[in-house]
Parts: structure tokens; sequence; C-alpha cells
């Protein structure tokens, strides 16, 4: 379940997107990957899923490599994407059974995974309602349980609280805190109350390069900063443009 990233290297023409990222994630961690807008997070996470090829380097998930064991690797996690799969008109426990069959499942195991993730996620109350009648923030729920139907050992999350009410996202933190030590997750977000509430450890990404790497107390004292807005605005501040 470790992620071991190691010189990954996205460059288009002579942009490098992603400069030589190196960085260790660790089996169960709440890891928050953090950057300014076009930092390059979208393109990390995008070549660990095996959607984009890297230009150089590799990133060993569980010991399978992206580059050398695409199909190895890409078994061993799942993505919840900014723009969700979620079918609008499926109801909520067809759009999870439907996973589980794209994932191989027996109808059996299909819908005991279904109603574990309905539980987990408080869509048991939902699950007869059709996809598109539901509010942005069960979309959202929706939308990592049906990430979770794999059962993955690594879960990426892009953005999952995006334009979500204070409630709802406060109730998916809930539910995210439930799988921490259970699945290695990486986030990325602009929330940083979001990463102060649930990641174990930070990166920060600035221009490609990984800036800064630690728990949120290790950067406040490296960085001698009260609030890790303030080590943020620091660490993407020297070069920004
Ligand atoms: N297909 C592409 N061709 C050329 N440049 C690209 C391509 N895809 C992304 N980029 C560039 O890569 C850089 C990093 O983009 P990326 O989406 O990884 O940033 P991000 O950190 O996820 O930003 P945001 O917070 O805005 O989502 C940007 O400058 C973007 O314009």
């Amino acid at each position: 379940m470790t992620i071991e990233i190691k010189s990954l290297t996205k460059q288009y023409k002579e942009h490098v997107v992603v400069d030589q990222l190196s960085l260790t994630i660790k089996s169960g961690e709440f890891f928050a990957l953090l950057g300014q807008n076009a930092a390059g997070k979208t393109t990390t996470i995008k070549m660990l899923c095996g959607l984009l090829p890297p230009t150089a380097g590799d990133a060993l998930l569980d010991g399978e490599s992206i580059v050398h064991q695409q199909v190895a690797a890409k078994k061993k996690l799942n993505i919840s994407p900014q723009e969700t799969a979620i079918a609008p008109n499926l109801t909520v426990v067809e759009n999870l059974l439907l996973m589980g069959q794209i994932y191989g499942c027996s109808k059996t195991e299909a819908q005991k995974r279904a109603s574990a993730q309905m539980n987990v996620f408080g869509l048991t109350p939902r699950q007869s309602s059709k996809a598109k009648t539901l509010s942005g923030g069960y979309m959202r729920r929706l939308s990592v349980a049906m990430a979770m139907m794999s059962n993955p050992k690594i879960l990426f999350l892009d953005e999952p609280t995006l334009g979500m009410d204070v409630r709802a996202r406060r109730d998916l933190w809930n539910v995210l805190n439930q799988l921490k030590g259970h699945v290695t997750i990486v986030l990325t977000t602009h929330y940083l109350e979001e990463v102060e509430m649930l990641a174990d450890r930070v990166g920060i990404m600035h221009r490609g390069k990984l800036r800064a790497l630690g728990t949120i107390q290790q950067l406040l004292h490296e960085t001698k900063k009260g609030s890790l807005e303030d080590v943020f605005l620091e660490v993407t501040e020297e070069e920004s443009v």
C-alpha cells in the first residue's frame, strides 16, 4: 500500500510541469498534496493512476511500477476524480452495483459491498433516489463510495469537497476519517482547514517541484510560522508570478 515516487517527471515541450518529484507515502497514510493553481498536482495524480505516461521517472504502488507493471499497479488504486463517473439516471444503489460489476464482483458480493458503502457514507436512506436528484454534497459522497467499491488499497481524492456547503463538507470529512489507516489516501485540495482536519502529512508543490514535506507541526516548526496558511504562502511565494 506504499507509494514510492521516484524522480517522476512530466514535460510538455519545454514546459516541465512535474519536475523530478520524489516522495514516499506510507501504508495507511492520509497524505495531502497542496499547491497553487497549475503547480502540477493533478498531473502527478494522473500519472500515479496510469491516466498519463510520465516523461521520466517512475512510481511503485505497493511495489508495482506504473511504467513497467501498469496493469498490476492500476489494480491497487481507485480515484474519485473532479469529474465524477456517476450515471445520473441510475439510483444510488444501482450506481454502486454497476461499479461492482465493472470490477468483476459477483452479484452477491456487489450487493454486500454496496450495502457496506451506503452504510459508511450515510447513503442508505437515499439508496432508491436517482443520482441526478442528489445534492452536490451527496453526489460527492456517492462518488467516493463508488471509488471504494473496488476495495482499493490506495485512493486518490482530487478536490473531493469542491463546492460543498459547510455541513456537507464536515459530513464527508467524518466519513473520510473513518477510512483513515485502512486505505492509503492521497488528497488534493485548496481548503487548508480540510488538510488540518484530515492529513497525517502534507506536501506542498510549487512549479512542479516538491517544496515542503512533513506533518503540519513539522512545517510550522521549520518555517517558524503560526498557521498552515502562512507556511503555504511562504513556500509558494518566492517564485510566484
Ligand atoms: N496536456 C497538456 N499540455 C500542456 N500543458 C499542460 C497539459 N496539461 C496540463 N498542463 C499544464 O501543466 C501545469 C500543471 O497543471 P495541473 O493541472 O497539474 O495543476 P494543478 O496543480 O492540478 O492545478 P489546479 O489547482 O488549478 O487544479 C499547468 O501549467 C497546465 O497548464
